[in-house]
């Protein structure tokens, strides 16, 4: 346990991934681990729904910038959230930057030699990556030691997360070999359908057809994550739903996806 950097990738829009980043962050800082969460998305959802403005301030895109340069982290690129709970922000000059990755020596690392800096000062750091497969993502998928895969019900295809697999698989092989897929994490999910019984049917085979093709590891976490109004409801007030609405059956599945993530540490 301990100094972990986690991603949380998906290349399909609205399966999660910030919410899960925020939820569980908040979560594992709750119970009194240093986290830090990273937006890593130009679009800085992230950055909004913890109530900072996506603007001109130092984030992700100064660092990401500096580490080019090969200058360390400037710390005021750094935002205290709570004690236990940082966030490095994202504007959208991120986007520039993933653009002139395109000439960079070594550019799928860039990310990684930035956190290198500052990965002793937490026990978690969260990535949380844009809907694609860019250049971007595949910095996230180079720096991190564990991946997290949010999916919703009306994304279960084999297709989909096969690429993504694809994906995952190159980085492994060729940049980071000691990557691992900590898991699928089910979002959305409305238990009451059978359309749902049906999905967690189809996400099984998928993560089988996975192990096969790919001959990669895919569990599926025992925590799910409900669908909830509240859910929408806290990013509107700029909150964690765990701080927003701490009995909500969102904000104790994140909860509960925080405490087996640190059973399986
Ligand atoms: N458990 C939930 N119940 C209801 N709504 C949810 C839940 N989790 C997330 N949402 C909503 O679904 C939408 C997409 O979620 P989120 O922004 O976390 O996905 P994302 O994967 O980060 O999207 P993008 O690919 O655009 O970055 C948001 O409006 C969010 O408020
Ligand atoms: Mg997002």
């Amino acid at each position: 346990m301990g100094n972990k950097v986690t991603a949380i990738v998906n290349q399909k829009g609205g399966v999660g991934k910030t919410t899960t980043t925020l939820n569980l962050g908040y979560a594992l800082a709750q119970m009194g681990s240093k986290v830090l969460l990273i937006d890593f998305d130009p679009q800085g959802s992230l950055t909004v729904s913890l109530g900072y403005k996506a603007d001109n301030k130092p984030g992700i895109q100064t660092i990401m910038s500096d580490a080019i340069e090969e200058k360390e982290i400037e710390k005021d690129c750094i935002i205290q959230v709570n004690e236990n709970l940082h966030l490095i922000p994202a504007n959208l000059q991120l986007a520039g930057i993933e653009m002139t990755l395109v000439n960079v020596m070594c550019k799928e690392q860039i990310l990684k030699s930035a956190i290198e800096f500052i990965k002793e000062d937490y026990d978690y750091i969260l990535i949380d990556c844009s809907p694609s497969l860019g250049t971007l993502t595949i910095n996230a998928l180079a720096a991190c030691d564990s991946i997290i895969i949010p999916v919703t019900p009306e994304f279960l295809s084999a297709k989909g997360l096969g690429d993504l697999t694809a994906t995952i698989k190159k980085t492994k092989k060729r940049i980071n070999p000691t990557i691992k897929i900590e898991g699928i994490l089910m979002t959305m999910l409305n238990e009451r359908t059978n359309l749902s019984k049906e999905m967690i049917k189809t996400v099984n085979e998928s993560a089988d057809y996975i192990k096969d093709k790919f001959n990669l590891d895919m569990k599926i976490f025992d925590s799910k994550i409900p669908v909830s109004v509240k859910a929408g409801e806290a990013i509107l007030n700029r909150k964690s739903i765990i701080e927003y609405d701490p009995k909500n059956k969102v904000s104790e599945a994140y909860q509960r996806f925080a405490k087996e993530l640190i059973l399986n540490d």
